[in-house]
């Protein structure tokens, strides 16, 4: 998926101005604060409405011209809760999957498989009013699963949701955008799950992308180990600091600023704390996080 220069007004809202970016395969999270411009920014993905100025495309199709077809290989699970309460999760979602064209039988089929996909199998003809609120959005992704899309835009999907709830959702999504092989775009506002889950982000700050990209690439090679031990952390820090190397000390923890590689800087704070026969509980070099590259973008 692809926007060159994407603007979108409401009255006197700029909603989008200007917006370029580039979605790769896999997991992809559009992040923003509320009122960003993300949810616009998926209307526009599913062909609901138009730029006022710019360029989509959306597997390889233009939305504003090839809504119908985008929407055939699309899945949405929209933000707000608009689930029947007194319908069946079996019977919305085989609706749902004969909306798209499926047959009664092969919609069936598919009602169960979706649900039984996002785990509620056992759940699946409790009325839908019944169900908590992290059933009820699992019940809004296998709807967006009914006709087997090829990509996924799930609106704030653990919006409401208690942390096990979320943790569950998360990791839902990221098997979907895995082992099942559909392409994912998580909009959210919260950086710590898109960190978790995503291998490619959009940042939407002001009607524009902040920054863009693979994850890996925007958080540039690492600048730091990080090194807990359970004793002895002066005695290790000094070693260190012994042949040269630049330390900081914080409880038990110890970080290393990186010299020459990453690899080479590992290899010296192990061999430094196996010198001292500290007890190691965790050694990793230090990404920049997400936090850190939307606070330098949006700053
Ligand atoms: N149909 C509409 N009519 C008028 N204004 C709108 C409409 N849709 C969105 N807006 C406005 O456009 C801006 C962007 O809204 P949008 O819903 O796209 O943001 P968002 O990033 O999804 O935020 P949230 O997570 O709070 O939904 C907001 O100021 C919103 O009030």
């Amino acid at each position: 998926m692809r926007g060159h220069g994407i603007t979108k007004t409401w009255g006197t809202t700029h909603a989008l101005d200007g917006a370029t970016f580039s979605i790769g395969r896999g997991v992809t999270g559009l992040l923003g604060s509320n009122g960003a411009g993300k949810t616009t920014l998926l209307g526009m993905v599913l062909g609901l409405h138009r730029a006022d100025a710019g360029t989509l495309e959306v597997l390889g199709l233009d939305p504003a011209s090839a809504g119908p077809e985008i929407r055939a290989r699309i899945g949405y699970s929209p933000e707000h809760h608009m689930l029947p309460p007194d319908m069946r999760a079996h019977d919305l979602v085989r609706h749902i999957a004969e909306i798209h064209g499926l047959p009664k039988r092969a919609a069936t089929t598919r009602a169960s498989d979706a649900l039984w996909q996002v785990g509620l199998g056992e759940e699946r003809f409790r009325a839908i009013g019944t169900m908590s609120t992290g059933q009820r959005q699992r019940v809004k992704l296998a709807q967006a699963l009914a006709h087997d899309p090829s990509l996924l835009l799930l609106d704030e999907p653990t919006d409401g949701l208690d942390p096990v709830q979320r943790d569950d959702m998360l990791a839902l999504i990221r098997r979907i955008g895995t082992e099942f092989g559909i392409d994912v775009v998580l909009s959210s506002h919260l950086l710590e799950e898109v960190e978790r889950i995503c291998d490619g982000v959009v940042i939407l700050g002001g009607g524009r992308v902040v920054a863009s990209g693979r994850l890996e690439e925007l958080r540039g090679d690492s600048t730091g180990v990080v090194a807990v031990v359970e004793s002895d952390v002066e005695a290790v820090a000094a070693q260190l600091r012994d042949v040269g190397w630049d330390v900081e000390v914080e409880g038990t923890q110890i970080a290393v600023e990186v010299r020459g590689d990453v690899d080479l800087t590992l290899d010296a704070v192990r061999d430094a704390i196996a010198n001292v026969g500290a007890p190691l509980r965790s050694l990793a070099p230090r990404r920049v996080s997400l936090e850190q590259i939307f606070l330098r973008e949006a700053g």
